[in-house]
């Protein structure tokens, strides 16, 4: 039999103690399928005290990641840290530069530093793997890296982050307050370090930056993402959004158009009779567009321990068995530049939501206002509801919410009209917008 694969883990928090417990629970059938042993030799984290509920006596023990890496005693670093700086940044990077194969779940760093790391990683003939690092359990890596490589792709969009579609699904269902169900899933192990970067869309962005390199064999551009997390969405926009026949979902988009590749995140409007429509709870869901298979979606556990180390250990059984390929599937020097398309020229239907003072011409302003966009209303509701402002008698100058549904226009004729409405002075706080997505 071969030599066995030696692995080095640093990070053993709710994804670091997966894998062990996986590689643990499945050695003999790892080994039978890789034609070798998989063997955790060391670890690494901050606290050497800290209990875990595995046992890490075997492993020799590291306090610094980076040291780790260096060590001759292993083959394959993985990398379960998180963030995009040190010591995950230096400890992958040294990693790489000694020879080793990196894998890793670390979105952000990839978002950050992927192509680079490539770079180092194809000079030094190692692999670079990252599963784990979008949709969690998912295999929307190896799917866009090997299934569909005959296709070209139009658009790739799905819900990349678990714990924004727990928050929001739960808010819908169960009509829960925002900060107890994201509570509920930092308890659960789903967020990041910073839960800001998961209701801010920061972390659905780095997966689609990461998709979008692998769909249309361009440089990582994290910083061209349009970015909208769900912070601002309230119980009376899930329910106007139920009435109209939609879901909220925080989608990540990333879609060719005429002017550039567009990359969004943002709270998206979805018709309820769609199959995304369901994707409930920390469930991620992923659709790629190909021009010869059609529509491909993936379904299935977005984060936690279990769906996450699966990932990671199919990573690592690829190293094993010698599977390899350049990180990004073509090498990094031959990734073509991103041209980013404007959002002004993003086109779609979009839900409007304004408090309007109740009195004598205010709503036929408002609709000359989108008239002279060539902006063409589906619907209208003026709907007031308990808790959202207050309600005014008939007529009595109280503001009173108004839900319009756009048919297809552009962002830049919703900003226009947004500004001159906002300039006639009938409404009393600033416009609330959420893009439809076409299915
Ligand atoms: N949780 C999830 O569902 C998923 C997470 N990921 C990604 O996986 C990675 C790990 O996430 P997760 O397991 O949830 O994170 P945790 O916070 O649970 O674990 C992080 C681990 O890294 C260690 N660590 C943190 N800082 C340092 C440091 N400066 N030096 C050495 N060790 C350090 C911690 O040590 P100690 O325990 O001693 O504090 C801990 O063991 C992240 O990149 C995350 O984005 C990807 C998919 C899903
Ligand atoms: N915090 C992430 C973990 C999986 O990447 C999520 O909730 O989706």
């Amino acid at each position: 039999m071969p030599k066995p694969l030696r692995l080095g883990v640093a990070g053993v928090g709710t994804v670091g103690v997966g894998v062990l417990t996986m590689l643990r629970a499945h050695a003999e059938r790892l080994a039978t399928r890789c034609g070798r042993d998989v063997q955790v030799t060391a670890v690494s984290a901050r606290d050497r005290e800290k209990r875990r509920g595995v046992d890490l006596s075997p492993f020799e023990w590291f306090d610094d990641p980076r040291d780790l890496a260096r060590s001759r005693d292993i083959d394959v670093f993985i990398e379960l840290i998180g963030g995009a700086g040190d010591p995950a940044y230096s400890a992958v990077e040294a990693a790489l530069d000694a020879g080793k194969h990196v894998v890793t779940a670390n979105k952000a760093l990839l978002a950050h530093h992927g192509v680079a790391l490539a770079e180092l990683a194809e000079a030094r003939d190692v692999a670079l793997k990252f599963e784990a690092a979008v949709a969690g359990g998912i295999p929307v890596v190896k799917v866009l890296r090997e299934s569909l490589l005959g296709n070209e792709v139009a658009r790739v969009y799905g819900i990349l982050n678990g714990t924004s579609n727990y928050i929001l699904t739960r808010m819908q269902h169960e009509g829960r307050a925002f900060d107890e169900v994201l509570s509920e899933a930092q308890a659960a192990g789903y967020a990041e370090a910073d839960p800001t970067f998961d209701i801010g869309g920061q972390d659905a962005a780095h997966k689609l930056a990461i998709l979008t390199s692998l769909a249309f064999g361009t440089q990582i551009s994290y910083d061209s993402i349009y970015l909208e997390g769900i912070e601002q969405i309230d119980d009376v926009d899930i329910r106007s959004a139920d009435r109209l026949g939609y879901r909220i979902k925080l989608l990540g988009v990333a879609m060719k158009t005429e002017s550039g590749i567009e990359q969004r995140v943002h709270p998206t409007m979805v018709p309820k009779h769609t199959a995304i429509a369901e994707v409930d709870g920390v469930t991620n869901a992923i659709t790629i567009e190909g021009d010869f298979v059609g529509d491909i979606m993936l379904v299935g556990p977005g984060a936690g321990a279990g769906p996450t180390a699966s990932a990671v250990v199919s990573d690592i059984t690829d190293i094993a068995r010698g599977v390899d390929g350049a990180p990004f599937i073509v090498p990094a020097s031959k990734l073509a530049l991103y041209e980013r398309a404007q959002m002004r020229a993003h086109e779609g239907g979009y839900y409007i939501r304004l408090s309007v003072y109740d009195r004598p011409g205010a709503f036929a302003a408002i609709a000359r206002r989108m008239a002279e966009q060539e902006i063409s209303l589906k619907s209208i509701v003026q709907s007031p509801e308990e808790g959202d402002v207050a309600q005014g008698e008939e007529g009595s100058g109280a503001p009173v919410p108004v839900v319009m549904i756009t048919h297809r226009t552009t962002e830049a004729a919703i900003r226009r009209a947004f500004d001159a409405i906002e300039g006639d002075r009938h409404i009393d706080r600033p416009p609330k917008m959420i893009r439809i997505e076409g299915m």
